[in-house]
């Protein structure tokens, strides 16, 4: 399994091998002995899986909090998505930063989201089929929002003003300067 720090380096980029042959291709998506022998051991116990059908879909930006913080192990298995990490560790030399991917079934890359991070993503494809794992199990009393918009992030959002297409909740999220500081660093 290829494994690399993006530009904030606790987010990784893993990108699982795939056999491909006439009948098709065969991948081992994640193994936790393969993971660990190159220093990624984290422990999943949640498997989730969304479908958005059109382009322009945003999810997020979300994370859950403390007693339930959740690490995610992101990837798609049809279409495409451009996925975003925000470090919101108070006291972190990169809070307030972002790093992102372009995840799709045709690259077959994954996205690891450690705890301390917002994560949202768009859809830049139709019918795009998103499939990750979490570290903790979902815990609603400790969702967290913020709105996807926020001017102090300023995120490139891959999706023509006014074309976006996001849940009620997401809609009326705060901004980050509203939250109190959810996590900490180190
Ligand atoms: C996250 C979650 C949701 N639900 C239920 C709660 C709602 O009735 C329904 C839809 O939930 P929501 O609108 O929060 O789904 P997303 O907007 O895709 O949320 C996710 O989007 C971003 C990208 C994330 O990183 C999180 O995994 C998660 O927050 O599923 C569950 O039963 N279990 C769960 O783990």
């Amino acid at each position: 399994m290829k494994i690399e720090s993006l530009a904030i380096p606790e987010v990784k980029l893993i990108i699982p091998p795939k056999f491909g042959d006439a009948r098709g291709f065969f991948s081992e998506t994640w193994s936790a002995s393969k993971l660990k022998a190159q220093g990624f051991d984290e422990t999943f116990v949640q498997d989730n899986q969304s479908f958005s059908a059109a382009k322009g879909t945003i999810r997020g930006l979300h994370c859950q909090v403390a007693p339930s913080v959740q690490g995610k192990l992101v990837r798609v298995i049809r279409g495409a998505i451009w996925d975003v990490a925000v470090d919101i560790r108070k006291g972190s030399p990169t809070y307030g930063k972002w790093v992102a991917a372009e995840l799709s079934a045709e690259n077959w890359a994954q996205l690891w989201i450690p705890g301390g991070f917002l994560h949202g993503f768009c859809t830049i494809a139709p019918d795009t089929e998103v499939i990750y794992k979490v570290t903790a199990d979902y815990d609603k009393a400790a969702e967290r929002a913020v709105i996807w918009n926020d001017p102090d992030l300023a995120l490139p959002w891959p999706v023509a003003p006014g074309e976006e297409l996001l849940s009620d909740k997401d809609k009326i999220a705060p901004r980050l300067a509203t939250c109190e500081s959810w996590f900490t660093y180190p």
